[in-house]
């Protein structure tokens, strides 16, 4: 067919891998059902989540060479050598905020005659994010917060969220677990936020307000949630107004701290900017009624809205021990440490569920923009285009000028 539009999903090869992918066997078998003028590929990976064979049994081909494809789709950024020229890229290129890392693969994009889209650029009419993983990053941050909370006082076991097939198997190993009392306070109201409150819910981990949760005790597992407008408060007039906030953050500051006091278990899901206040100050720690052991940091900024986050840990060595006293990363669950869990790609953890989640808003509210002639979303989103900068991203003209070594 003439018009037909060839699709590809490239393998991942940034190192270290990622394993998640922008379609599903069977999101990609619904797409060529219901959009005949697409052709979707797939090209081979021993590493991602769902197998070649899968692929394959879904009637998806499985290429190598994927030229024939005019738009290719990935998650993370693409080694500048595997970059084809001519081709329109969607994946996160982590360019826009001017990450040094990634410049000399804008410059090859740009010298490549290649068409960016960023899938963080792309938003819904009123600035909202349509694609992200914090949903999944979030549940995997709350299990292993807890899984460390249950290691350091030695009263439950959880097993590692990447040795389950999936978000299904997770939840039966919830079944039948038997928390003890324990009071966790949850920042944020964004997707990592609805995460966490997902593994709250299927714990049967009771809500309380947050007045409730500060001054009482309970016999039974409990948490309380903290948005925006609990944490920060104007300095003069001690109100909280959203858009005020997040254009004058520095201007607010930060109620957290009686909760340092009344909780076992921090969740940070908030959304955090150099000028936004940290939650509390690194000498707060030190502090002989500094309740809290364990931190979830899902926001995970080193030195960041948490000033014991001393940088990521790993999926594979997840938690860490910071000495209360003198702030040293130290081997975690010692009787001095407060432990943190600061996994920055949590999501691949549960690779198959987040990559279908992703998939399906990809599917939902971006893919029929991406074939049309002409959509506002997808210039909003696009970086580079036919060699050049475009208008809205011209800002990073010096970040592209820039030739000095990194
Ligand atoms: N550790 C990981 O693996 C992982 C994965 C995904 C996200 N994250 C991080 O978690 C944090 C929260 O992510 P999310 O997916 O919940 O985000 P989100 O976009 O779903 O929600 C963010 C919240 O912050 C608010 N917000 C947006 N812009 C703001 C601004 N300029 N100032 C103040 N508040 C603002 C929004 O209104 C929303 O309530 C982010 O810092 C993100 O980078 C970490």
């Amino acid at each position: 067919m003439e018009n037909t539009i060839h699709i590809g999903l490239i393998r991942e090869e940034k190192h270290p891998h990622d394993n998640r992918v922008a379609f599903t066997p069977k999101q990609c078998q619904w797409i060529m059902q219901h959009f005949p003028q697409v052709r979707l590929y797939v090209q081979p990976s021993p590493l991602r989540c769902y197998k070649d064979e899968e692929y394959e049994s879904a009637g998806i081909p499985l290429q190598e060479d994927l030229s024939n494809c005019a738009i290719l789709l990935g998650i993370k950024e693409v080694p500048v050598e595997k970059l084809v020229a001519g081709k329109t890229y969607l994946f996160f290129s982590h360019t826009k905020k001017k990450q040094p890392h990634n410049r000399h693969m804008l410059q090859t994009i740009l010298q490549k005659n290649i068409t960016l889209i960023d899938y963080e650029c792309l938003v819904h009419p009123d600035g909202q994010r349509i694609l992200g993983f914090g949903f999944f990053a979030g549940i995997v941050g709350a299990h292993n917060g807890l899984m460390a909370y249950g290691e350091k006082t030695k009263s439950f076991h959880f097993k590692r969220v990447h040795t389950c097939h999936d978000f299904q198997e997770l939840i039966s190993h919830y079944f039948g677990i038997k928390l003890p009392p324990m009071k966790i306070v949850l920042t944020g109201s964004g997707r990592v936020a609805a995460g966490a409150l997902e593994v709250m819910g299927l714990l049967g981990i009771k809500y309380l307000p947050p007045e409730e949760f500060l001054i009482n005790t309970y016999a039974y597992p409990v948490y309380t949630q903290l948005k925006a407008g609990e944490l920060y408060l104007r300095k003069n007039d001690k109100t909280y107004s959203r858009a005020d906030f997040h254009a004058h953050p520095e201007n607010y500051e930060c109620r957290f701290l009686p909760y340092v006091t009344a909780s076992d278990i921090l969740m940070n899901g908030i959304y955090w900017d150099h000028n936004i206040p940290p939650l509390f100050q690194a000498a707060d720690l030190k502090k002989d009624n500094f309740r809290i052991q364990v931190i979830a940091d899902i926001t995970d900024d080193t030195n960041g809205s948490i000033p014991c986050n001393l940088g990521d840990s790993t999926i594979e060595d997840p938690v860490y021990g910071v000495t209360r006293q003198t702030m040293e990363r130290t081997a975690p669950y010692l009787p001095d440490t407060i432990d943190m869990m600061c996994v920055s790609n949590l999501p691949n953890e549960l690779p198959r569920d987040a990559s279908q989640y992703f998939g399906d808003q990809l599917m939902k509210y971006v893919f029929e923009e991406l074939l049309k002639e002409h959509s506002e979303m997808i210039s909003n989103a696009t970086i580079a285009a036919a060699g050049a900068l475009t208008g809205k991203y011209a800002y990073l003209e010096d970040y592209v000028a820039d030739n000095s070594e990194i």
